[in-house]
């Protein structure tokens, strides 16, 4: 994906980035199979393509398991997503943001969003700057370890549970001055569901005080629209 086509929701400036998706693996569904496009072979870099599937199916499995813990608390059966996710349009995307050349103006590496999926399973980035926003609108860092993940909660989920669960609102800030010339890493996974799964407000997530708040879409639908207000796709 070329550097600054991606730009958050209502955003104008391109985000500071650039990215490579590996798509589903879908290995039993030949109908699904023609939904999602073909994996891009790699030839030049031995290890590539296999590295990424194993990552895709190691953050696939964690992420089926989270979602098992948060099906138990939104009181829905514990393998409620298992089907929805099983051959999920999820994407593992590892992105570069580049060193900075010149001063960027409006343009961070990725303005304030909330991502689209259900949830986003982070690795430890190589570099600072990401960042989530407090429920009183404070910006803190989210620096990962190692040996941990970030985990957010993506504006699908966030709908289903009628914002019982919400979404993460995150951003990836330019570095100080004095470190323009590194590059940043990040190997996002986000973990979708199969097109025509509903996300329509869960009844147990519905009451007097908390009435409905989200129009009935499926997560295809859902995803197009914002696909198209992000600048990757056209009407
Ligand atoms: O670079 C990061 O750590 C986060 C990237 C991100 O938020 C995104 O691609 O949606
Ligand atoms: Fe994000």
């Amino acid at each position: 994906m070329s550097f600054g086509k991606e730009s958050a929701k209502g955003k104008k400036e391109g985000d500071l980035k650039e990215f490579w998706h590996f798509g589903q693996y879908v290995e039993d569904d030949a109908e699904r199979r023609k939904e999602y496009p073909e994996n891009v072979e790699v030839k030049e870099l031995d290890q590539f393509n296999k590295v990424g599937k194993e990552t895709y199916q190691m953050l696939e499995k964690t992420a089926k398991y989270v979602l098992r813990a948060l099906a138990l608390y939104l009181n829905l059966e514990e393998t409620y997503f298992d089907n929805y996710i099983h051959n999920g349009n999820s994407i593992l995307r590892p992105i570069h943001y580049p060193p900075i050349k010149q001063e960027p103006k409006n343009a961070v590496r990725a303005a304030a969003h909330g991502d689209i999926n259900l949830i986003t399973l982070l690795m430890g980035a190589q570099g600072r700057g990401l960042q989530v926003q407090r429920n009183d609108g404070e910006w803190i860092d989210a620096i990962a370890e190692p040996d941990e993940l970030m985990i957010n909660v993506g504006d699908m989920l966030s709908r289903h549970s009628n914002n019982k669960l919400k979404s993460t609102i995150h951003r990836v800030i330019n570095p100080p001055r004095e470190l323009w010339g590194t590059s940043r890493y990040s190997m996002p996974f986000f973990m979708h569901p199969v097109s025509e799964m509903k996300l329509d407000v869960l009844e147990s997530c519905i009451d007097e005080d908390n009435p409905k708040q989200f129009e009935d879409i499926t997560a295809g639908e859902f995803l197009n629209e914002r696909l198209i207000e992000l600048g990757l796709i056209k009407k």
